[in-house]
């Protein structure tokens, strides 16, 4: 079964909790207020500097999925010997900004390979496009870029998928497009994510859980919606809930 499939998905492989804390301790906290509901969780910039490898030990031994989200963007040697170090790290996905051009990317996924040692299981590699906290207005105003967002994520999306990484993260607004252009493996990461009536924050480009998956996205990225609840595991279990019913 590809992961598009939505045929007897259980939804709680495919929500990636962000755990956007200070420390280790507010890291612990947060788990223990998501009473182990959750599989899969993404640790971002502020976490990883703060706490680095040992965090990522931790969460390993307590059978969790991470996605590593340090969004790297340099020149391909850096971000290339980088990928090495995360790829020994044993996290199971990670990701680089796509903009930092196909050199770049061909590069990370190279030396991820040459890395990998014997049984490991190859961490997806991910592409981030246009981020969710941008608009048109900002895409064209203030980074300069004369193309609407869809194209620019689409265009991201394609070059992404010829530098031979697994996936994008984008709004689930331009999943649709991206396979199209890229085929129903190339995975889809859609943060971005809110539930019907709540505040935006900063993010421009939102769905709610179930247009996500409607529209095809592979994983949600949730942080807010579910960390800031009054009862993390509640929300996770009822969102969880409702996706698991749209399928089976
Ligand atoms: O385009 C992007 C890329 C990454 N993110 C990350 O996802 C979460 C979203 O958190 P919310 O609280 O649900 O808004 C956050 O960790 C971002 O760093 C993104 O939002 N958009």
């Amino acid at each position: 079964m590809t992961l598009t499939e939505k045929k007897s998905i259980d939804y709680r492989d495919r929500i990636i909790v962000a755990l956007d804390v200070k420390s280790k301790t507010e890291a612990l906290e947060l788990l223990a207020r998501l009473e182990n509901q959750v599989k899969f969780v993404k640790v971002g910039m502020e976490l990883f500097y703060a706490e680095g490898y040992p965090l990522i030990e931790l969460l390993k031994k307590r059978n969790l999925r991470i996605f590593l989200d340090l969004k790297m963007h340099d020149i391909p040697n850096t971000v290339g010997r980088t990928t090495a170090q995360l790829t020994r790290l044993g996290v199971d996905m990670f990701n680089l900004h796509v903009a930092g051009g196909s050199k770049m990317m061909e590069e990370a996924r190279n030396q991820m390979e040459r890395a990998l040692i014997a049984r490991q299981e190859r961490p997806l590699l991910i592409g981030v496009t246009q981020l969710t906290s941008t608009d048109e207005r900002i895409l064209r105003e203030e980074i300069g870029i004369a193309k609407s967002v869809k194209e620019i994520v689409l265009h991201y999306a394609k070059l992404a998928k010829k530098s031979g990484l697994d996936g994008v993260v984008s709004s689930a607004l331009e999943v649709k497009s991206v396979k199209e252009a890229c085929g129903p493996s190339f995975l889809t990461v859609t943060p971005g994510i809110r539930l019907a009536g709540e505040s935006a924050h900063d993010q421009k480009r939102i769905t709610t859980p179930k247009q996500a998956i409607n529209l095809g996205s592979d994983y949600l990225v949730i942080g807010r919606s579910i960390t800031k609840a009054e009862n993390p595991a509640k929300t996770f279990e009822t969102i969880v809930n409702s996706l698991n019913k749209l399928s089976n």
